[in-house]
């Protein structure tokens, strides 16, 4: 079959810029990451993939101005990336929740650090705990949720300020296989109602085909940008559909994996 719903990046159009992304990063004498060069459209939602190790985590960082590139920048909206200025929320593959707070107060104590006052910072827990639907979950401690549900409460978290830009890193990696699968729908139906812009980490193919706009795939380490490809498949998408398995093969064989 020929694969028409593949694009090299440059046959799109890129609509409104977010992120201006130009960096390499060493540690100590080991290149992670060689001249990474790339853009974030405002509302899209783009999936990184690669292999173990190639250095997505230390991109995500740099991404959220957690750590700083060796060489190069990261601009958002023309601005050098800042997390004491932009707005920028990360999902761990750990779901963080505080053990002694309820989910409540776990989701509006982000709110009252950033001074959304008492009140507020309530409402919009409130609101936003309903956007991951967990509504009549928020008096209950972590201990009393499973761990899909801990981590429907770190995505409440992030979407609760409002970001400029969410980094999800393998936000989905310790779940089983059937939660896993019912949050990358979740996660999608958030995204098109919020229609906030998300970097969304992984090394599972199938995830990555299933939720990006586009994807970028990294090479093994030290990581450079081995191909990019907008997901024009129509949403929700069929994982069984010849198309998606085509394209997850695509993106299987740049990945130099063996399907
Ligand atoms: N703070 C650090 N200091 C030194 N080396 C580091 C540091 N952080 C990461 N590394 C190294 O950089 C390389 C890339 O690590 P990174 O965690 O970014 O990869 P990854 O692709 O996210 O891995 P995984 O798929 O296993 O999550 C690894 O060799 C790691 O040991």
């Amino acid at each position: 079959m020929e694969v028409g719903s593949l694009h090299r990046l440059g046959e799109k159009k890129m609509a409104s810029q977010l992120l201006d992304v130009n960096i390499s990063k060493k540690y100590s004498s080991m290149d992670v990451l060689d001249n990474l060069v790339f853009s974030v459209e405002e509302n899209e939602f783009l999936v990184i993939v690669g292999p173990t190790g190639c250095g997505k985590t230390t991109l995500g960082n740099i991404l959220s101005g957690i750590e700083k590139p060796t060489a190069g920048k990261v601009r958002i909206r023309g601005e050098i990336i800042d997390p004491h200025v932009h707005n920028i929320s990360y999902v761990f593959q750990e779901p963080s929740c505080i053990p002694w707070y309820t989910m409540i107060e776990d989701v509006s104590m982000g709110l009252e650090i950033r001074g959304v006052d008492g009140a507020k910072a309530i409402q919009r827990a409130k609101d936003v705990i309903k956007l991951v639907d967990m509504a009549g979950f928020e008096d209950y401690y972590p201990w009393q949720i499973s761990g899909g549900m801990k981590q429907r409460v770190a995505i409440a978290r992030a979407y609760a300020t409002n970001p400029d830009l969410l980094i999800m890193d393998e936000p989905f990696g310790h779940l089983d296989a059937q939660t896993r699968y019912l949050m990358q729908i979740e996660i999608m139906r958030i995204w098109e109602q919020e229609k906030k812009t998300v970097v969304f980490i992984t090394n599972n193919i199938e995830e990555a085909v299933y939720l990006a706009s586009r994807i970028i795939v990294l090479s093994k380490l030290p990581a450079h940008m081995k191909g990019e490809y907008t997901v024009d498949l129509p949403r929700p998408r069929d994982l069984t559909s010849p198309e998606f398995l085509e394209f997850r093969a695509t993106i299987t064989r740049e990945c130099e994996i063996v399907e």
